[in-house]
């Protein structure tokens, strides 16, 4: 399937072509928000740049993580060379399992000016994507087996300006989400069932990468559950560059060692 890049078939005329390469110099970013449609695009381009800007980002996944000493997590992690972090939110509806919500978002993003990348593993995404965007989320990865219409869910999280994605658990096909991704930023196929850290690694992720690369270049590729040193060299190949990892780095006392090892085992 061709990707619909909603980028012009030819040129603009001369004016607009000048005012696009005023609007999109980073510093220009910088300055001031850039306002279409009455949304803020400038927040939304600059965090997802700064997902893609590398080859790889590991972004470890907070669940397992000391929160009594969020500060000091944060600043070790920051030490040890990681360049974004994943929280993981549960409604224990959606998922089994009970977490946190915009408090801790808002606590982290005091803490780091890195991406924060929020995966929504709830029921009802579309009553809380704005506190999470307010919270201090850079991009928002809802779940494609939510109840709620998710292409609705997905346009809304875009007119907040932040990141645009979406989950699928390993039952759920590539083919089954594919007319959803023109909306998206991120496509995340887990390799657990979400829920849980800890869980081993499904390869059954690693053909919807390959599938999502191939029909979609231009998405970012997430994966999420079991990625550790031996698991993610094959992530890689298939075709991600976000690497959501917990226990592999949690379980260890060394948080560089552990960043090292996980880039070493893809070769950067
Ligand atoms: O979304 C989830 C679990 O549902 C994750 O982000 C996990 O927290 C990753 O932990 P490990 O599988 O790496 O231990
Ligand atoms: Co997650």
């Amino acid at each position: 399937m061709e990707r619909k890049t909603g980028y012009p078939p030819f040129p603009p005329p001369g004016s607009i072509r000048i005012l696009l390469a005023i609007a999109c110099t980073p510093l220009a970013f910088l300055r001031r928000p850039i306002k279409i449609g009455g949304m803020d695009v400038s927040r939304q381009a600059e965090a997802v740049q700064k997902l893609r800007d590398e080859q790889a980002i590991i972004l470890p996944s907070l669940l397992q993580c000391d929160f009594g000493n969020l500060q000091r997590e944060i600043h070790s992690l920051e030490e040890a060379g990681v360049r974004g972090f994943h929280l993981d939110v549960m409604d224990g509806h959606f998922v089994p399992n009970l977490t946190y919500g915009m408090p801790i978002v808002e606590g982290v993003r005091k803490l780091t000016s890195l991406p924060i990348d929020v995966h929504l593993m709830i029921s009802e995404p579309a009553k809380y994507v704005r506190q999470f965007a307010d919270a201090g989320a850079d991009s928002l990865t809802v779940h494609a087996e939510i109840e709620q219409d998710t292409s609705e869910v997905l346009k809304m999280i875009r007119q907040l300006g932040v990141g645009v994605g979406l989950a699928i658990n390993p039952a759920t096909s590539f083919e089954s989400v594919e007319s959803l991704l023109p909306l998206c930023d991120l496509l995340l196929p887990m390799s657990v069932n979400a829920g849980f850290g800890g869980q081993q690694f499904n390869p059954v992720a690693l053909e919807k990468l390959r599938q999502a690369r191939h029909n979609f270049p231009d998405l970012l590729l997430e994966v999420d559950g079991g990625v550790n040193i031996g698991t993610i060299a094959d992530c890689y190949s298939a075709g991600a560059t976000l690497f959501v990892v917990g226990s592999a780095i949690f379980g260890q006392d060394d948080y560089r060692q552990a960043l090292e090892g996980l880039t070493a085992a893809i070769g950067l």
